[in-house]
């Protein structure tokens, strides 16, 4: 299962983080009002871990400037972005697109549907007015019955504890490729608790 640490900044955390952990991804947050906002993305250094850029209904120029300037292997769009401006972004980057969903209730499966030629995974998280890292769950046994081919992520509010409820829902749903984990596991703002990580990481790789 793909591992996702999102909400990174400190230099030295993302060193030991990327050299204990080895996510596959790392996620960086470039949203202005964000705790965990990522003002100078130079300062990022390089890592194992694919780069992922969150971006929260951001102008198209300004995403590819991200994507080119900082090496992004992934662009994350956390917003409110429409299935036109994901194919247009997608045209003007060779970065990998991760659209997310913020659930309230039930999902509209046809809305998702049209992202799909554009996208590589899916996200799903929960509906807050923060757009994200909020800590919160969403009921997901709605993804039991997820209908697409694109894999997805899972996130919102996911813990230590919820290792086994997401090993059952991949056996039920084997479309969830991975898991997104930000705040549960933070010390403080944009700086994660290694260790616990590692805990969750070996746990969630054990098998059932
Ligand atoms: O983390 C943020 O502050 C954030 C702000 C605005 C948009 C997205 C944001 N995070 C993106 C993520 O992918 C988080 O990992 C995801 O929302 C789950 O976070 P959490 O509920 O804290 O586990």
């Amino acid at each position: 299962m793909l591992v996702k640490v999102c909400g990174m900044r400190d230099v030295e955390n993302i060193r030991e983080l990327d050299e204990k952990v080895q996510p596959d991804l790392m996620g960086m947050i470039f949203y202005p009002k964000s705790s965990r906002y990522v003002a100078d993305a130079s300062t990022i250094p390089s890592t194992k871990a694919a780069k992922v850029g969150v971006f929260v209904n951001v102008p198209m120029a300004e995403i590819v400037t991200k994507a080119n300037d900082f090496g992004l292997a992934y662009i994350q769009l956390h917003g409110d972005e429409d299935v036109a401006f994901v194919a247009d972004l997608k045209k003007q980057i060779t970065a990998d697109i991760i659209k997310v969903f913020r659930v309230t209730g039930e999902v509209d499966w046809t809305y998702l549907k049209g992202f799909e030629p554009h996208v590589t995974y899916f996200l799903f998280d929960t509906e807050t007015k923060g757009y994200g890292g909020s800590g919160k769950r969403f009921d997901w046994e709605l993804l039991e019955k997820y209908p697409l081919e694109r894999p997805f992520l899972l996130s919102g509010g996911i813990q230590e504890e919820n290792v086994e409820e997401i090993k059952h829902l991949q056996q039920k749903q084997p479309k969830l490729a991975g898991v997104d984990i930000n705040s549960k596991f933070e010390l403080h703002a944009a700086f994660k608790d290694v260790e616990k990580v590692i805990r969750f990481v070996k746990a969630l790789q054990e098998k059932i």
